[in-house]
């Protein structure tokens, strides 16, 4: 495809189209005030009991979800018509779906994601799908702008001269916009190819791979907002996730989607994955390698199993002054009858506690009630089961219980174990000291998004003991069942006897129309909160559907944990084999997928391409293709969509001058429009970061990218964009990551317009093709 500049768009039509936009808004109104309505009516309702309770927040929940999605349609509520050769009325596209008041068939406003909008994305001249001509309608506030046409005409004269691409000059006026550090939803631009990925099915793996800039961010998030419309009802109760590389690029994309109306989804990284818990401390990257290999299942069932230990000599317990011996094969016993109980840790505790108590209460009884003369044990079965039972309450007992089979949580287990050069080097027999030493780490440390799979392997083989929870939900239960049974009574009771009539006698009381056990049920709690927030909350929610966003940097651990929230396989993964920054990231699907998912060939999981970049002007991509091929890469650039006649720079500064030359080159990009991103190789950042601050005081090192120019290392800039990039000390980036060529590549293809890069020492040969400054 040849890479093309923006045309003018020309406003025939405006007149006639915003009478259109003007009824759409006023019908866009009515809806919302009818909403308004319904939400207050629910919310005055007074509900007697836990059923009707939840009915009521259901109802809320719907119409004030309904509302979002009507407030956020109000900005370009209509951006498209399709004129079709075989109906007389045109076909208006929009951010929502709106029908006519008279309930006639033909809505007025087709809701994007609906199959009858397809067209308008993927009509071309050879297949029209009906199609005469698509029309773009751009919008400000209420008022139509402009109007530009596009006819699916195989004589049209003019079609030799396009390039391809679904409305070419709103598309690029949409791609030629300054950033305000904040992504926007690309809904009325989307591309067929694009269009095809997010309306694929939903069953099964769906990996996306395409170079930078390619819309696999914007694709994986309309496929998001396209599969919550389509499936509403299935993924309303079992949620969608959403998992991105970093808090900042979650701050980034979240806007997304509330700009779609769609506000229930899950958005997570790695490191807050696991409820209550927030792992965001840096790491060395060959820890986190270390920590994602897939050897570490084997690490955390190892740690688990050291602790349910053998007695090193035999200990003595005292009971009513009374010595018994526990032997080492006593706790071997113990520990084999509690693991045939169950493979979880936690929940074999109360079998391995009572087979110590067995075996403590058999000696006791043996002594207490020995027969001197030889003969049978003197103690009758009631006396053995009260000695049994004072074992049971013995204080010295639970104690070796707790020393022999500790309740443990995942967190203790992990830290018990990188704190012990002990436990550490049995839960890694076979491994080399260097990769030993890598996992050694005080108990107080905080945690890693590394530590994220392995705290959830570890929950995975410790389970819960919640026999005292299980008893208690029983003991409230019968409680429930006692009132209620009390309540049925009581109205029974109250009913008058003194029957005049037949009829009367015949009237249903309370007591008729539902029993106690019915009544307890009622009278339950009910979980109010949405899919989103119980999701969220909750280790072992299952996922409808998961997509994950720069799925390439996700170790093999990690991989584990997001197919267990996901046990149907409807997964979306999209990201790019050339920028795996992290070891423990990808090289090749193949190599992350088939051990879980099988081969591809087999129907494991589907790849589909993205080809088109639409993020990073010509110009710089062929500097960016250069360092690519120079890393080995065997996949290609993607295709620059458009070019703005600036060329990128170099400029060559002294060593001890860098950190100073990049804060001046910056304060003068951060005086052109838009976005600032300086990207620097990890030793440098807080030097630059200060400098950079000495002249730009509004920078940040991360977080809020609206705030000010940011200062970033290349992996905290992945998927994010920037109108203007200035890259300092290339060749420190090359050396210092793990995968340097890939690191550089992610951070030349971060600008929308404008690209320094500023070096010490000679330039790499990959950037010879930057201007000299
Ligand atoms: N069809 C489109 N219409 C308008 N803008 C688009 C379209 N497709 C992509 N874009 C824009 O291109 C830019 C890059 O998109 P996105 O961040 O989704 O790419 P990516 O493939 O995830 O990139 P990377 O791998 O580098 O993170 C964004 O600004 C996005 O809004």
């Amino acid at each position: 495809m040849s890479t093309v500049r923006p045309a003018e768009p020309h406003d025939d039509g405006i007149a006639a189209e915003q009478i259109y936009v003007t009824g759409l808004h006023q019908r866009l109104d009515e809806v919302r005030a009818r909403t308004v309505t319904r939400l207050a009516e629910a919310l005055a309702t007074v509900p007697h009991n836990p059923q009707a309770i939840g009915e009521r927040e259901a109802a809320v929940e719907l119409h004030a979800q309904r509302i979002v999605a009507l407030d956020a349609a109000e900005s370009g509520l209509c951006f498209g018509r399709l004129d079709r050769h075989d109906g007389d009325r045109p076909r208006y596209v929009g951010r929502i779906g709106l029908g006519a008041e008279d309930g006639r068939e033909e809505p007025l406003l087709v809701d994007w994601r609906a199959p009858a909008a397809q067209p308008f994305y993927t009509a071309t001249p050879l297949h029209d799908q009906g199609v005469r001509r698509r029309r773009h309608i751009r919008t400000r506030g209420r008022t139509v702008v402009s109007v530009t046409d596009e006819t699916l005409d195989l004589d049209d004269p003019d079609l030799a001269q396009r390039s391809g691409l679904a409305g070419e000059s709103v598309l690029l006026a949409a791609l030629n916009a300054t950033r305000t550090g904040r992504m926007s939803d690309i809904v009325r631009t989307i591309q067929a190819e694009q269009d095809r990925i997010i309306r694929a099915d939903h069953r099964g793996v769906l990996v996306v791979q395409g170079g930078p800039g390619t819309g696999k961010t914007a694709v994986a998030l309309h496929r998001a907002a396209y599969l919550l419309y389509t499936h509403r009802e299935r993924l309303a109760r079992s949620g969608l996730l959403i998992v991105g590389p970093s808090p900042t690029f979650l701050t980034y994309i979240a806007d997304v989607l509330p700009s779609l109306g769609e506000t229930g989804v899950v958005l997570a990284d790695l490191g807050s994955l696991r409820p209550g818990l927030t792992a965001h401390a840096p790491e060395r990257p060959e820890v986190a390698e270390v920590k994602g290999r897939a050897t570490m299942v084997a690490v955390v069932a190892a740690a688990v199993r050291g602790r349910q230990a053998v007695l090193d000599q035999p200990a003595t317990l005292t009971i009513d002054g009374t010595p018994v011996r526990f032997t080492k094969a006593d706790a071997a016993r113990a520990r084999s009858r509690a693991r045939t109980v169950s493979r979880l840790h936690n929940e074999a505790r109360p079998a391995f506690a009572r087979a110590v108590v067995d075996l403590v209460a058999q000696k006791y009884t043996d002594v207490l009630g020995q027969n001197v003369l030889g003969g049978a044990n003197l103690l009758g079965s009631g006396d053995r089961a009260a000695l049994r039972q004072e074992v049971a309450a013995e204080p010295a007992v639970h104690a070796l219980v707790d020393r022999l089979w500790p309740r443990l949580t995942a967190e203790r287990l992990l830290r018990d174990l990188f704190a012990s050069p002990q436990r550490l080097a049995a839960a890694t027999r076979g491994w080399s000291d260097a990769d030993r030493a890598l996992l050694a780490r005080p108990t107080a440390a905080p945690w890693t998004p590394a530590d994220i799979p392995l705290l959830e392997e570890a929950d995975e083989l410790l389970g819960v003991d919640d026999s005292a929870q299980r008893s208690a939900a029983r003991r409230e239960r019968d409680r429930r069942l006692r009132d209620a049974q009390e309540t049925l009574d009581l109205l029974h009771g109250s009913r008058s006897t003194d029957w005049e009539t037949e009829d009367e006698s015949e009237e249903l009381s309370a007591g008729d129309l539902l029993d106690a056990e019915g009544l307890a049920d009622r009278q339950e709690e009910r979980d109010t909160r949405s899919t989103a927030q119980r999701a969220a909350a909750d280790r072992t929610w299952t996922y409808g559907h998961v997509i994950v966003d720069e799925a390439q940097e996700l170790s093999a651990m990690a991989w584990r944990v997001l197919l267990r929230r996901c046990p149907t396989r409807s997964m979306t993964l999209v990201g790019d084999v050339a920028q795996t920054g992290s070891a423990a990231g990808a090289s090749s699907w193949a190599e992350v997928l088939e051990p879980a998912l099988g081969p591809r060939d087999r129907q494991g999981w589907r790849l589909v391409e993205l080809t088109v970049n639409y993020r990073t002007p010509a110009e710089i991509m062929e500097v960016a293709a250069e360092v690519l091929a120079a890393g080995g890469a065997d996949a290609s650039a993607a295709e620059s969509v458009r070019s703005t006649g600036e060329r990128p720079w170099a400029r060559q500064v002294a060593e001890e001058q860098v950190a100073d030359a990049v804060a001046a080159d910056a304060a003068g990009l951060d005086a052109a429009e838009g976005t600032l991103a300086v990207i620097v190789p990890r030793s440098r950042l807080t030097a630059v970061t200060e400098a950079v601050r000495a002249r730009v005081p509004s920078a940040t090192a991360d977080g809020d990218l609206t705030a000010g120019p940011v200062v970033l290392t290349p992996e905290a800039s992945k998927g994010l964009e920037f109108d203007s990039v200035l890259v300092a000390d290339p060749v420190g980036i090359l050396t210092e990551g793990v995968r340097g060529h890939n690191d550089l590549y992610v951070a030349l293809t971060r600008a929308t317009q404008r690209l320094g890069v500023v070096h010490p020492g000679g330039l790499p040969p990959e950037l010879k093709g930057l201007d000299p400054r």
